[in-house]
């Protein structure tokens, strides 16, 4: 159980800890020893200054400074009187140690590594207008390798909200899990990699990261003595003259995440547009004077013959919406995506069992009446909602996807790359997520290790051919990205720290 925690989550687990027997100063304690370890490792030498606030994100500051004082020079500058709980004990056994107290900016230069202790879970308001502001903005134009204690200094704890610049980050070290203001937008931006410490707190919470040994434990396996039937058959529901692509980009997708068989239900004008990949069927049916898909008999009998669907690649902002109303009504379970989803969100009535849906920020919006900068805002919340609206499963997209189930139970995807962000990459994943649905996944756990196994080929993606992949050459990495999660491959974006 890899958790990520609320603030109320955090207060909880400190409270667990307190009255299991633990005294307060002892967390304090641990969380500034294991902070100068990380330091150590990170940044062996030279001079560090540490950044220190006034509650208890300063206090470890001032821990981590007293033992690092023993083998390197270091500077603490209090930001703001101290008022974290023993502050008066530790500041003087700091001294003692030999840290030296600085006051002014100029004292940053001389720094090997500063560490920004300066405001963590206890962070309200505007960073810049607080007294951290001058600071980051010294630390901005400066240039200054930075450690973040907790979280970067002004992100708000839940939503990952933030109104200070980018600095040189290194690393965000965080106490005991991972907040949601740091996997939240703008937040993981400026935390960099996120390295979790262990500081005795009990670890449970109501969302958790997507596990690497959960992973491996629910990857379907390849019966021995399977037909194409039995590892699932997909129909990928979708394509307009636009977009003829789309629907083949999912429906591959479904197959090399091992689908025995994909069939693709395409409008007939585009037919020869998609009859290019061998290895996948594909109809031509019925469709609107403009060369959207259409309600008919053949659509609807294709469809019924999948054991899972994938509704929307490709599909068009112009197909109508009886065509969600009729798919509704054939008990498979679904993928939704693109405008699959805009067409869910003018039809609410007739979603389906076991349908997922698979919003990006903007789809989010359109499903949830707001626009994705309100989404972005706190994507946690977003998810929740989702999910109660609709009752289902629910991914929000982009780095740190969200999954979100009933019951309101979130998982976090850690994998993933930048280079996802290209056209098609979406539809790859809806393949995906069919096609493990097709071979007897959960909505919750399909789309969890789609999203997964997908950014993890993204990652090995990014790391082979740079920045100029596409999504159809992503689908080349599922083999090695399944290899990296039979070997239970931990994500680089968060590691954990003892
Ligand atoms: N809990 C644990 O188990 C452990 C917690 N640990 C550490 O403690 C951290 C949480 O400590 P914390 O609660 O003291 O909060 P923290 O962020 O240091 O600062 C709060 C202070 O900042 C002030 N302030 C806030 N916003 C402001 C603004 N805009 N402008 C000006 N001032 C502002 C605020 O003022 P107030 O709101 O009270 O007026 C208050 O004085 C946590 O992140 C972790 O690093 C670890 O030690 C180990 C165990
Ligand atoms: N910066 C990023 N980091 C990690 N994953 C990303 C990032 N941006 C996008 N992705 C992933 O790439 C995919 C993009 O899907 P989508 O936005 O639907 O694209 P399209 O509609 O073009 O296919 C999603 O799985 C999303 O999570
Ligand atoms: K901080």
């Amino acid at each position: 159980m890899r958790p990520i925690w609320t603030l109320e989550e955090a207060r909880q687990a400190d409270q667990e800890a307190v009255s299991s027997g633990v005294p307060y100063p002892a967390l304090l304690a641990q969380a500034g020893l294991q902070l100068a370890r990380f330091i150590q490792a990170r940044v062996p030498e030279g001079a560090v200054m540490f950044l220190t606030g006034p509650g208890s994100n300063g206090g470890d500051g001032w821990v981590a400074a007293r033992h690092l004082a023993r083998r390197r020079p270091v500077t603490v500058i209090p930001i703001a009187e101290p008022r974290f709980p023993g502050a008066g004990d530790w500041i003087a056994a700091a001294k003692a140690a030999g840290v030296v107290v600085g006051q002014n900016p100029v004292s940053l230069n001389g720094a090997a590594v500063v560490v920004d202790a300066m405001y963590g879970t206890g962070f309200h308001g505007s960073v810049m207008e607080s007294p951290a502001g001058p600071w980051l903005a010294a630390l901005e134009s400066g240039g200054h390798p930075v450690i973040h204690v907790d979280l970067p200094s002004g992100v708000e704890t839940n939503t990952g909200q933030y109104d200070g610049p980018e600095l040189n980050t290194l690393a965000t070290l965080t106490m005991g899990a991972v907040k949601w203001g740091l996997v939240g937008y703008p937040g993981a931006e400026a935390a960099g990699p996120i390295v979790v410490a262990d500081i005795g707190l009990p670890g449970h919470g109501q969302a958790s990261f997507i596990d690497p040994e959960w992973a491996k434990r629910h990857l379907p396996r390849v019966p021995r003595l399977g037909h194409k039937y039995s590892r699932g058959h997909v129909v990928v529901i979708g394509g307009s003259r636009a977009m003829p692509g789309a629907p083949v980009l999912a429906g591959m997708a479904a197959l090399k995440a091992g689908a025995g068989l994909v069939e693709l239900v395409v409008p007939e004008s585009v037919l020869g547009r998609v009859a290019v990949v061998p290895s996948l069927i594909v109809h031509g049916v019925p469709e609107t004077a403009d060369g959207s898909l259409q309600v008919s008999d053949v659509l609807s009998r294709l469809a019924a013959r999948a054991d899972a669907l994938v509704i929307g690649p490709g599909l068009g902002p112009t197909a109508p919406t009886a065509l969600i109303e009729v798919l509704a009504k054939i008990p498979v379970p679904a993928v939704l995506d693109a405008d699959g989803i805009r067409l869910y969100a003018q039809a609410p009535k007739a979603f389906g069992a076991n349908w997922v849906l698979t919003p990006h920020a903007g789809e989010m919006g359109v499903l949830l009446g707001m626009t994705s900068a309100r989404v972005n805002a706190d994507r946690r919340r977003a998810v929740l909602d989702a999910v109660h609206a609709t009752g289902r499963t629910v991914l929000l997209k982009g780095m740190f996807s969200i999954v979100g189930s009933e019951g309101g139970r979130l998982m976090v995807n850690s994998s993933g790359s930048p280079v996802l962000a290209t056209a098609g990459s979406g539809d790859v994943l809806s393949g995906m997520t069919a096609a493990l649905l097709a071979q007897g996944l959960p909505p919750d756990q399909a789309l969890a290790l789609a999203v997964y196994w997908h950014g993890w080929a993204g990652q090995i993606g990014e790391r082979e051919q740079g920045l100029s992949m596409t999504a159809d050459n992503l689908l080349d990495y599922f083999s090695p990205a399944r290899h990296a999660l039979e070997q239970e491959e931990e994500p680089t974006s968060v590691t954990y720290w003892d």
